[in-house]
């Protein structure tokens, strides 16, 4: 019989301008998080350096050789987890993403997302950032099979905006959605828990969300609130701005539960729309 109950835990990691110490800090908490039972524990957007366009060429790495992914992969296989790790500035013929890596209890690369969805905004007055003056978009869907629990849609922060992606994961067969994101002091209050409720009460799946814990003196200072949501909309887990480790209780049979009772998925109605993917 496969499980259909696990603990997942969400790093609100304070990330500093040191790659060592928020690589060990890192690991620390993902070995804490192991010990109270987490089976899959994930890490925030840009969890190796701050986050802003003038950091990522400096902190990037290439995947394959790169000291986060050696510390990645050893904190998977060390803790016998599945390990979502936030994402990280990559290196790669030229060009720079903003990446999150999958890893799985032994060790080994599940999965690489890099973000689809660039973060170009502009409120005046409030915050302009702009990540395309330094990083590539990702042109790639991206989910992974936990063992044989479900299956796990990935996502980076502003990626979360998008209703058809996570609605082309839902599809595929994702039963949970992660998204490692850095959301700030403006779009934070206003969307950061309203995008996270949409995304999972439109697909009947668990949204989670892991964030930088805040620091009032970087120069992106991150709206923090790492959470859980249920299908049902509920926010089951979350924290304040502060660092932290969230846990949530994922439940699938009580998504299983919510998609018989309320059976959208087979309401819908394709003589009328239709959401396409075009690419993997
Ligand atoms: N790092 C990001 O993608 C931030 C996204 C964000 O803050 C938003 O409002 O969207």
């Amino acid at each position: 019989m496969s499980i259909t109950k696990f603990k997942l835990a969400l790093i609100q990691l304070a990330v500093g301008t040191n790659k060592a110490e928020n690589l060990l800090r890192a690991g620390r908490f993902i070995q804490e998080a192991a010990k109270k039972g987490a089976h899959l524990v994930t890490l925030p957007e840009c969890f190796n350096s701050p986050y802003g366009t003038g950091y990522f060429a400096e902190y990037a790495e290439q995947l394959e050789t790169g000291e986060s992914s050696l510390a990645l992969s050893s904190a998977a296989k060390e803790n016998k987890i599945y390990l979502v790790g936030g994402s990280i500035p990559e290196k790669k013929d030229g060009k720079l993403y903003n990446t999150c890596t999958v890893w799985g209890p032994d060790g080994g690369l599940l999965a690489v997302h890099r973000k689809v969805h660039l973060f170009d905004i502009d409120i005046p007055g409030k915050i302009k950032f702009q990540e395309s003056e330094t990083l590539s978009p990702g042109n790639e869907f991206t989910s992974f099979q936990m063992g044989d629990i479900c299956k796990v849609g990935v996502g980076i922060c502003y990626d979360i905006r998008f209703a058809e992606m996570a609605q082309i994961y839902a599809r595929n067969d994702c039963r949970l959605l992660i998204y490692p994101g850095a959301f700030n002091m403006t779009t934070g209050p206003a969307h950061w828990e309203l995008l996270q409720r949409c995304r999972a009460v439109d697909n009947q799946v668990y949204v989670a969300t892991a964030s930088p814990a805040r620091s009032e003196s970087s120069s992106y200072v991150a709206w923090g609130h790492s959470s859980a949501v249920s299908p049902w909309g509920e926010v089951i887990a979350s924290t304040d701005e502060k660092e932290s480790v969230v846990y949530a209780d994922i439940d699938l049979d009580f998504l299983e539960q919510i998609r018989s009772q309320i059976p959208i998925t087979h309401q819908r109605r394709p003589d009328m729309y239709e959401v396409v993917q075009k690419k993997n």
